[in-house]
């Protein structure tokens, strides 16, 4: 695996949230083509997946989009992220602390922690975290068990504290509240992974971004 050549300091705005039925050749050519739109981040969530299968995939996305800015973030597991030669790790509420992952991380290894409220995020920020993905803003389909929508004055508190990424229902149309309310940045999954053109998807949330 050839080392990453370009590695941005900025923090991403818009991650891609991986949401396919295989996680195959196509979904890869998916993620290129978003990516080359100016998606900023990739973040590898494959719960059908093996651990050995998470961190192939991830690898291989490591690979084909060195020379990029995109930063690959896996969800849940440090440990397969940092055996994937990956940029980061989202850890949800019950997964190992950001604390934790933080000791383990190399210098500029993103951390990110999943906050309901205000008072998660300022533990998160405690911890060392990154950024922190705040939802669900809005329902969604792509994920069962959530707690209701937090709203956005939830969010816009929870935005004062860290980076805070929005997630849960969102598209291009819903980037201008979720910005105007302090959000950082979007956290996007069927939005683009089931979009019948992806790569349209995820322009018009570049679009959105750059104009909020
Ligand atoms: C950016 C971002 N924010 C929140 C989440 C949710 O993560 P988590 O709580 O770990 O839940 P699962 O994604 O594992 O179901 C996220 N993935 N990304
Ligand atoms: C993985 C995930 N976590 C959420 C949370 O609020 O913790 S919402 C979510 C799914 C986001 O998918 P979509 O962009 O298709 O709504
Ligand atoms: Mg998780």
């Amino acid at each position: 695996m050839p080392a990453k050549e370009v590695r941005s300091d900025v923090l991403p705005r818009i991650h891609c949230i991986t949401h396919f039925g295989s996680y195959d050749d196509e979904a890869i050519a998916v993620l290129e083509a978003v990516v080359r739109q100016g998606v900023d981040a990739v973040q590898v969530r494959a719960k059908s997946l093996s651990d050995r299968q998470i961190v192939a995939f991830t690898r291989i996305l490591v690979d084909r989009l060195a020379g990029t800015s995109v930063r690959i973030i896996v969800n849940d597991r440090v440990d397969l992220a940092l055996a994937a030669g990956a940029d980061g790790v989202h850890l949800g509420r019950d997964d190992v602390p950001v604390a934790a992952a933080r000791r383990l991380a190399p210098l500029g290894f993103l951390v990110g922690g999943t906050c309901r409220n205000a008072d998660q995020a300022r533990e998160a920020k405690a911890q060392g975290a990154d950024y922190v993905g705040v939802g669900p803003v809005y329902p969604t389909t792509t994920k069962s068990g959530l707690p209701n929508p937090i709203g956005l004055e939830t969010l816009r508190d929870a935005a004062r504290v860290l980076p805070a990424i929005a997630i849960s229902g969102i598209n291009a149309e819903r980037v201008p509240e979720v910005m105007a309310a302090g959000a950082y940045g979007v956290a996007v999954a069927s939005a683009i992974c089931r979009s019948p053109q992806p790569a349209i998807a995820a322009r018009g949330l570049v679009d959105a971004i750059a104009l909020a």
